[in-house]
């Protein structure tokens, strides 16, 4: 979370401890097509790093090597410490990444409590799970009958949202949050994000528009053909990003 409502301390304490993501020099791509070429990225307890840059940066890439989805072909990936190169992405799920991915992630032919119930894999029970969703969105309650897929965009991000919190993230990872969605329920999103943040997550959100991420961002990280090519505080990178990559 910013620290504006002044937690510097804060901050500083969890940059102290054992980052929960860190990438190091990492390298990936498609084939011959080298996407990823040596990024640097720290994601510390509690805190949000908004990745930022323009379409074909990069940023999608960087949460697909996070999630173990595309393999590295140089550098570290770090969980809380540990060294996970070359882990399954069922492995790394297990050890605490969760993402949602660009366009969603919902089961569109599932009703909303069908796609809820694909997360007591984890061990939650249903009810309970079901319980914390609505009462977080009481509008997936009213829906919870109804597919995922004949429901509004915004709908659809809060039940991956909510599916997401029920494997208990050590981080969550956050891919164009905003796209599609109308400005009002962005700024929904966002907020539910800061809240969970302040309550111990930390997470790694990718957004092509700054603007609707950095007031909820403790780092933010501008990303262009496949490096990081400027990091800094969410003032820092906002006074030297043009209103391009600003966005609406
Ligand atoms: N499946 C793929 N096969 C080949 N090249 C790919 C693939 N996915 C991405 N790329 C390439 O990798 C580079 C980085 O793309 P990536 O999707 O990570 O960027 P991005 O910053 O997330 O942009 P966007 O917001 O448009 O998704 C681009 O040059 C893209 O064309």
């Amino acid at each position: 979370m910013s620290t504006e409502t002044g937690a510097p301390g804060a901050v500083a304490e969890a940059e102290q401890r054992t980052p929960v993501l860190e990438l190091a020099g990492v390298r990936a791509g498609y084939g011959a097509i080298q996407a990823l070429h040596g990024v640097d990225l720290v994601v510390h307890p509690g805190s949000v790093v908004a990745l930022l840059g323009p379409n074909g940066g990069g940023k999608s890439t960087t949460m697909k090597v996070c999630t173990g989805l595309l393999p590295l072909n140089g550098g570290e990936l770090r969980l809380a410490g540990r060294r996970v190169n070359g882990l399954s992405a069922q492995e790394i799920a297990k050890l605490g990444v969760c993402a949602i991915p660009e366009g969603r992630g919902v089961f569109p032919n599932l009703t909303v409590r069908e796609n809820l119930w694909i997360a007591t894999g984890t061990g939650t029970d249903l009810k309970k799970l079901e319980a914390v969703a609505y009462d977080r969105f009481p509008i997936l309650g009213k829906r919870r009958n109804q597919l995922a897929g004949s429901m509004s965009g915004g709908e659809q991000q809060m039940l991956a949202l909510s599916r997401a919190l029920a494997t208990d993230p050590a981080v969550l990872l956050l891919d164009e949050l905003s796209m599609g969605l109308a400005p009002m329920i962005v700024t929904q999103m966002y907020e539910t994000v800061a809240e969970l943040v302040a309550g111990g997550l930390s997470v790694l959100v990718a957004e092509q528009f700054a603007r609707v991420v950095l007031p909820i961002a403790d780092t933010a990280a501008l990303m262009l053909h496949g490096r990081i090519v400027d990091t800094g505080t969410p003032d820092e990178i906002e006074g030297r990003l043009s209103s391009e990559y600003l966005g609406g």
